[in-house]
């Protein structure tokens, strides 16, 4: 596990210890020296946006996969990614922004909806020690939105809006307008807000607690290593 002191490193260092079959062979954070990793088939990695990259890289190089919860994987991160993973072609690597299941399938309603509605907007409510934003689900809701408005030719969403002095109207994310609200008590919350003309339609997904991710990585740790090559989304593995 690396990222093994943080809030999901360690949930998930007690999950693969109570999974049946599976030992949890290592615990590596900041500032450890990664080498062999224990020998395990396997990695974990939850650490920080900016760490993550060289962590899976450092893994893709020793021929061991990866299960990756960490956000902040862009199009040039993936895409040198895909180039290292090119020498390694027996190595499974999943990124996945959101293991709780009910978040993979909101994002794949999200998907389904969007081309039935004129106006879109994601609002995505977490606790008040994330460092990123928009969250990575947020981000990933936005472009599977925007693919699915453009395969169905719609064009921008709706907004009048010419005065916004203190950025109220929030971000865009693949055009997508996107609000982040950071809010202690909570844990990973988002809504999803379609509107039509006389109706409108509301996808939400709860993670209460930070077991809620935890059949989706168990899942994950199972299956990585059949299937070489990048996934991103646990979609992918489930069958969504
Ligand atoms: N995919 C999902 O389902 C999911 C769920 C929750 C959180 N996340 C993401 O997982 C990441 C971690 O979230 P968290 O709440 O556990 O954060 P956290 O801050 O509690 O934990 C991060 C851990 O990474 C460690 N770390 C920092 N630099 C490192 C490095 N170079 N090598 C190894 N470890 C390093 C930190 O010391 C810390 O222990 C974030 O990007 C978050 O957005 C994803
Ligand atoms: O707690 C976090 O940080 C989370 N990050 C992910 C994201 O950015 O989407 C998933 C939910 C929890």
């Amino acid at each position: 596990m690396i990222g093994a002191a943080g809030r999901m490193g360690s949930e998930v260092c007690r999950a693969v210890e109570e999974a049946d079959g599976l030992d949890l062979v290592g615990r590596y954070d900041a500032g450890d020296e990664l080498g062999d990793l224990g020998g395990a088939d396997v990695v974990v990695e939850f650490s920080v946006p900016d760490a993550s990259p060289a962590n899976v890289a450092h893994c893709v190089d020793r021929g061991i996969n990866v299960v990756v919860g960490t956000t902040g994987w862009d199009e040039a991160r993936l895409a040198d990614l895909r180039t290292r993973l090119a020498d390694h072609p027996d190595v499974g690597v999943l990124i996945a922004p959101n293991f709780a299941i009910g978040a993979v399938l909101m994002m794949a309603f999200a998907a389904k909806a969007a081309e039935f509605y004129e106006s879109v907007e994601v609002i995505e409510l977490h606790h008040p020690d994330k460092v990123d934003a928009p969250s990575g689900t947020a981000a990933r809701t936005a472009a599977l939105i925007a693919q699915a408005r453009e395969q169905a030719g719609l064009g921008d969403v709706p907004d009048a809006t010419t005065s916004d002095p203190g950025g109220a109207r929030g971000g865009r994310a693949d055009g997508i307008p996107v609000h982040s609200v950071r809010l202690r008590g909570l844990v990973a919350h988002q809504e999803v807000l379609f509107g039509q003309t006389g109706e409108m339609l509301t996808l939400r997904h709860d993670s209460f607690d930070r077991v809620s991710f935890m059949p989706g990585v168990i899942t994950a740790v199972r299956q990585v290593a059949d299937h070489p090559g990048l996934t991103v989304g646990l979609e992918n593995y489930l069958g969504i």
